[in-house]
């Protein structure tokens, strides 16, 4: 794939732009990744992060690609560039890391689905940048700074744009989203594990409906 500054920056913002809100989900049993896809993109979440830490992972992509059109569904915890490359054929619409190694970023100039690295500190910022990329997660974004390290990277890299992902929740999205350089926030706890664990959509889906609500809280 002929990247180019331009287009890795227009590619990720058609994702992190899609929804304020994005969430990180780790799918156990593959019958879950329909009806939960469903839940989260029918109540104003389309933009999935199905995390690569289970068995299932890789199928429950595949799964929500093919059977929930209204989600845009991405693979989360890439780790490695083969992770990358296996992602393409598994329908993912995107990628995207808790961090980022020099194999990753060659491996995403190849990959035909965007890209979207983490960071949690300016230096590492710097080697994205050197990279080509101007979007990125922010992880670990509670214990690495929080608000006011997304607020202090404004200043040196006005052109970046971040995904603060860890440890936010319902409370604390809201001063995140008001930041000119946060896209959207990453998380889990939409999905809380008994809601899960007992296939209570209903009770996700309303969560997920509150977060679309977020942004003007
Ligand atoms: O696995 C990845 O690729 C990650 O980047 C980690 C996730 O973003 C966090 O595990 C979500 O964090 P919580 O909302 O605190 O549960």
């Amino acid at each position: 794939m002929n990247w180019t500054n331009a287009s890795r920056r227009t590619a990720a913002d058609a994702i992190l732009d899609a929804a304020p809100i994005m969430p990180v989900l780790t799918i156990e049993r593959l019958e879950d990744a329909v009806p939960l896809a469903r839940a989260l993109a029918d109540n104003g979440l389309p933009v999935l992060e199905i995390t690569l830490r289970t068995p299932v992972a890789r199928e429950a992509i595949a799964l929500i690609a093919r059977e929930v059109p209204n989600a845009i569904v991405g693979a989360g915890t890439v780790l490695r560039a083969d992770d990358l490359r296996s992602m393409v054929d598994v329908g993912a619409r995107f990628a995207i890391a808790p961090g980022c190694t020099d194999a990753l970023y060659a491996a995403a100039d190849d990959a035909p689905i965007p890209f979207i690295p983490a960071i949690a500190t300016a230096s590492e910022l710097m080697r994205g940048l050197d990279a080509g990329h101007v979007r990125f997660k922010f992880f670990p974004a509670e214990s690495a700074g929080g608000i006011a390290a997304v607020k202090s990277f404004a200043g040196p890299f006005g052109q970046v744009k971040f995904c603060p992902t860890g440890g936010i929740d319902a409370a604390k999205a809201p001063a995140y989203l008001k930041l000119p350089n946060v896209s959207t926030v990453g998380g889990s706890w939409m999905v809380p594990r008994a809601a899960l664990d007992a296939r209570d959509w209903a009770t996700i889906g309303r969560l997920a409906a509150e977060c679309t609500r977020l942004r003007d809280a």
